[in-house]
């Protein structure tokens, strides 16, 4: 029996998302666990070739979407599934509810047609457990002035956030099982005790 688990990290740009992953996989790897730390869009040298693509032009939303589930299709083929076959923990630096969150809430896209994708792509698997860091967007901004340059989607306007992150709530209230939010206004360290506590519960 396999018990390795699928852990997705999600949030809005700025957000705190890749602060804390590599966090989680060392907390994992000294529980003896071998651990996949991957990302999305990216993960395989197709994906990432579609990623920079992705982040640096400009396309037609529905181009977007279905790149984005294109090289994830890529993504699950090479790394996810035989990671977790070999009974390997995945960490990846998104997944689908980014999908829905960036192309279906910031930008509109019909979720029935995400809906179709995510179940042409992958049907039969979901993360185990999503962590959603959760914060106001003018602190995500302050975070990403103070930081780094721009990418496509990282320049977007407010109103695109405010959307993003409401479907990002939306998603964690329509799946409170697998998903737990962060509040990502704490201090690493007390961000880091709550993540401590998550996983004792998920590794049993
Ligand atoms: N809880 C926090 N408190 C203060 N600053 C933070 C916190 N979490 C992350 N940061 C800082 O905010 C910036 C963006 O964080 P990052 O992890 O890159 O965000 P994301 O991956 O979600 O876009 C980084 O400079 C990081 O050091
Ligand atoms: C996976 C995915 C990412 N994205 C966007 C969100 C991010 O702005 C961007 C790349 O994500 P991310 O890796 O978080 O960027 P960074 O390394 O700069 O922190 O791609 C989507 O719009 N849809 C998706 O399905």
């Amino acid at each position: 029996m396999t018990t390795a688990k699928f852990i997705t990290f999600e949030g809005i740009d700025g957000a705190g998302k890749s602060t804390h992953l590599s966090f989680v996989a060392d907390l994992l790897r000294q529980r003896k666990k071998t651990v996949v730390v991957t990302r999305e869009p990216g993960g395989t040298s197709l994906g990432e070739a579609l990623r920079t693509i992705l982040l640096h032009e400009k396309m037609h939303l529905e181009t977007e979407a279905l790149l984005m589930f294109a090289a994830r299709r890529e993504h699950i083929a090479q790394v996810i599934a035989p990671a977790l076959e070999r009974d390997d923990w995945v960490i990846s630096d998104r997944f689908t509810d980014a999908t829905f969150a960036y192309q279906g809430g910031g930008r509109k896209l019909d979720l029935k047609k995400l809906e179709i994708l995510e179940q042409w792509v992958h049907p039969h698997l979901q993360p185990d457990l999503t962590l959603l860091f959760d914060v106001p967007l003018d602190v995500a901004r302050a975070r990403l002035d103070a930081t780094r340059t721009l990418d496509k989607f990282e320049q977007e306007k407010a109103d695109f956030f405010a959307a993003t992150r409401a479907e990002y709530l939306r998603r964690a209230a329509e799946f409170p099982e697998r998903f737990r939010i962060i509040d990502s206004t704490q201090t690493i360290a007390a961000i880091q005790e709550q993540l401590c506590n998550i996983l004792a519960g998920l590794d049993h």
